[in-house]
């Protein structure tokens, strides 16, 4: 299998180099030149294996020769075997025909670790082989961060260093990442919000002798191994519920289209997701787009969501590129027009084969406060305000097919938030109670590129 970019003027690589290059050198994101199909006995087959299996049997097929298969297998159990449930995503059932995807018991709390420490593995091993080294830059607007510095820190060979807006993370995010004390870790506090982080990173990519020169690799979902380790839950979830005989939709809470954009995916693949239901909060680009065809964005509103506090939504670009009939050029523009002018009008051939697939909603400030009281009340469970946008957004969308809402963050992630919607502060588990004792470690930066740069120069050991 080869990997060929959004924007069409990139060399096509295997999968190793696609992971290991993270953007590609024309500014788009890597794709699969095509989706392997699996058949419906294939994928009644996964009922009843353990996660990790069905790991290995859904990702196999993208992986081509870059990991033998034992050793493949190998490193998807290393990846999965520090989370706290033995079912590593498990659904509960919030309401008739509504089922909760939890995705938070991995090491940092959140659906980042099960493609970061998939991907920390994958990394590991690929460097050991070429004894190579690299540089990480990621950009987080709370969750990816310390999902990247969990999977990476301590290790010989990467120097990790995270771009998260300064002020408008929560403070259980914050010291997740500014408490590690591993000497290659590093928490940049940009002022600024996200998508500034996120243009500082890609700014990186684009600048090809610092990229060279440093050897960077990111690990934000621009990197495609990030959203293949997402599609596994999507299969194993639906074949929960009686896929593929049965029918499922998923309602995705999501900033950056990545987590929906693995369901496309796993969609494409043959799992039968009737629909995938994109639900933002107040910063409704994405909802506004799949809504009017209209993409503009107009400036980040900080929210009780933070994580989801996203204007530019980087793998929105991988759903246009099908979209556009995989033209690369049309999507290049898009991009630029994106640039230069701050949005974009999707085209009617376009909008209509999104919303084949995809549908959205949004949730108010206060509706996701609601939520959060109504199904603690109801149910018992205690939501994250971004899972809390999700199922307020289901909601409106329920049916007779059944409907999995993923929680993406657990509930001590952000317990300002869950306090005042339902009165009771979330503890964080024991093995963190003492984070908030433990000392942080955070360099204060403009948001300027060349200082940026200085500073990853000057940290990065040789
Ligand atoms: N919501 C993310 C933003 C970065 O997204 P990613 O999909 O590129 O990792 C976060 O919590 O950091």
């Amino acid at each position: 299998m080869k990997y060929i970019s959004t924007r069409g003027a990139a060399p096509a690589l295997n999968f190793e180099a696609t992971m290991l290059t993270g953007l590609a050198r024309d500014g788009g994101l890597y794709l699969p030149d095509h989706v392997p199909p699996m058949t419906q006995a294939e994928i009644a087959s996964l009922a009843g294996l353990s996660y990790e299996e069905q790991a290995y049997v859904i990702m196999r097929p993208f992986i081509g020769d870059t990991f033998a298969d034992d050793e493949f297998r190998s490193l998807i159990a290393r990846a999965y075997q520090g989370f706290g449930h033995p079912a590593r995503a498990p659904l509960k059932q919030l309401a008739p025909n509504h089922f909760l995807l939890e995705l938070f018991h991995g090491p940092t709390l959140a659906f980042k670790d099960f493609a970061m420490q998939l991907i920390g593995q994958l990394f590991q091993a690929a460097l050991a082989r070429s004894r190579d080294r690299v540089t990480i830059v990621g950009a987080t607007s709370g969750d990816t961060g310390s999902a990247a510095i969990e999977a990476f820190k301590g290790l010989d060979n990467v120097d990790v260093f995270i771009l998260f807006p300064h002020g408008r993370v929560s403070d259980v995010q914050r010291r997740q990442m500014t408490t590690p004390a591993e000497s290659n870790v590093h928490a940049l506090a940009i002022d600024g919000d996200f998508d500034t982080c996120q243009a500082l990173v890609k700014d990186m990519f684009n600048d090809f002798s610092f990229r060279d020169g440093v050897k960077l690799a990111g690990v934000n979902s621009i990197n495609w191994a990030r959203v293949l380790a997402q599609v596994v839950y999507y299969f194993s979830a639906a074949v929960s519920l009686g896929a593929p005989y049965r029918a499922v939709s998923f309602t995705v809470p999501t900033g950056n289209f990545g987590d929906i954009f693995a369901g496309y995916i796993a969609r494409q693949m043959g799992l039968p997701i009737e629909k995938l239901i994109v639900a933002t909060n107040q910063n409704d680009i994405l909802h506004r787009a799949i809504t009017s065809g209209g993409y503009v964005t107009d400036g980040v509103k900080p929210s009780i969501s933070p994580s989801m506090d996203i204007q530019v939504s980087s793998n929105f670009e991988r759903a246009l590129f099908d979209a556009y009939g995989r033209d690369g050029a049309a999507v290049a523009q898009l991009m630029d027009e994106l640039k230069s002018s701050g949005g974009f009008h999707i085209s009617q051939g376009a909008l209509e084969f999104l919303r084949e697939i995809f549908t959205s909603g949004r949730a108010s400030e206060g509706e996701t406060s609601q939520t959060i009281s109504r199904i603690h009340a109801n149910t018992a469970e205690i939501l994250c305000p971004h899972s809390a946008v999700g199922v307020h957004v289901a909601e409106q969308n329920l049916s007779a097919t059944p409907m999995v809402t993923l929680a993406t963050a657990h509930p001590a992630k952000f317990p300002d938030a869950v306090e005042s919607a339902m009165g009771t502060r979330p503890a964080l588990p024991e093995r963190m109670a003492d984070l908030f004792d433990r000392p942080e470690r955070v360099t204060r930066l403009s948001g300027d590129l060349a200082e940026l740069q200085a500073h990853i120069r000057g940290n990065i050991r040789k």
